[in-house]
């Protein structure tokens, strides 16, 4: 156990998960109160977060960041961290919470909490995707797809997800890719390829069970074209943290990565869309970025 924080800034997202955030932070400002723990909280507002929090951070000098939101807000935080010696906290309050689900990290709020103040630090790898950092999991596929239903809709949390997936499974054609990792090489159709440093989506669907997120190394997990009728299997699968056992899954183990986007599908990077690309280029960070966990 390290020392306990002197200095917080909590990044609190006022929208992510659907849930409300009043409570939350006047449940944060007691924390600190009672803790002895010096609090500034920033309310993101989707528009340049990203600046304004470093400028808060030269001001404030935190002992760690802390993101209150979901994937999105943890990306926001996480990734101005890399390489840097102030830890990433989390709260998980998204709709779906997959890297602090991957770390262990309590979904309870006032265990959350608790994580926090013991100040426990380890060390993540993090990836770079064409120069955009990732910390958890990436797409081009199906899943992209549904990110980006998901992100031009009004509802959020799990049931909007869910409905999505429900909607554009049964039209949704693999894509075609052509993929070279320092070891291995495909090419052909799939429903979708993940970039993975860690194992489970929000969700809870695990599509990557081998991962570590602080062994050096990623994994390209291709899932190939299979009959609609494989599909309710395959999630199944997922949710057992088998899809290993998939005759539809291919997975690389590596540190370097080209993915040529064939037909251009769309991208989603740790639960974001962001512009479409023909070619990835993938690399590693090893224990870049320092956090806050159990
Ligand atoms: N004040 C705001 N108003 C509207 N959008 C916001 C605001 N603050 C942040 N955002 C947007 O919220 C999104 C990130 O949400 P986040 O991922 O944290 O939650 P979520 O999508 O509900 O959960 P998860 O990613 O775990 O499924 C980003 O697209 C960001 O631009």
């Amino acid at each position: 156990m390290q020392k306990a924080p002197k200095k917080l800034v909590f990044v609190i997202n006022p929208i992510s998960g659907g849930l409300d955030k009043n409570d939350t932070e006047v449940s944060i400002q007691g924390f600190c109160l009672h803790k002895g723990i010096d609090c500034t909280i920033y309310r993101t507002t989707g528009q340049a977060d990203d600046m304004q929090i470093l400028d808060l951070c030269a001001v404030e000098k935190p002992d760690a960041v802390v993101a209150v939101g979901g994937d999105g807000t943890v990306n926001l935080v996480g990734t101005m961290l890399i390489n840097k010696h102030i830890p990433l906290g989390i709260i998980p309050q998204g709709s779906g919470n997959g890297l602090s689900k991957d770390l262990k990290i309590p979904q309870d709020f006032e265990q959350a909490l608790t994580v926090l103040s013991q100040f426990k630090v380890a060390e993540i790898d993090t990836l770079r995707i064409n120069q955009i950092p990732s910390l958890h999991l990436s797409d081009i596929g199906f899943n992209a797809l549904i990110v980006k239903r998901f992100s031009e809709g009004d509802r959020r949390g799990p049931g909007a997800y869910a409905w999505n997936l429900m909607k554009e499974y049964v039209g949704y054609q693999p894509k075609e890719y052509e993929i070279k990792t320092d070891k291995d090489y495909f090419k052909g159709k799939a429903f979708m390829v993940t970039i993975a440093n860690a194992n489970m989506f929000g969700s809870n669907a695990t599509i990557n069970p081998d991962g570590e997120v602080d062994d050096g190394i990623f994994e390209i997990c291709i899932l190939t074209e299979f009959p609609k009728t494989a599909g309710i299997n395959i999630l199944y699968q997922m949710y057992q943290a088998d899809i290993n056992n998939s005759p539809y899954s291919n997975v690389f183990k590596c540190k370097y990565a080209t993915i040529l986007n064939l037909e251009k599908e769309l991208i989603q990077i740790d639960g974001e869309p962001v512009d479409t690309v023909d070619k990835l280029e993938v690399k590693i960070l090893s224990n870049s970025l320092k956090v806050i966990v159990p």
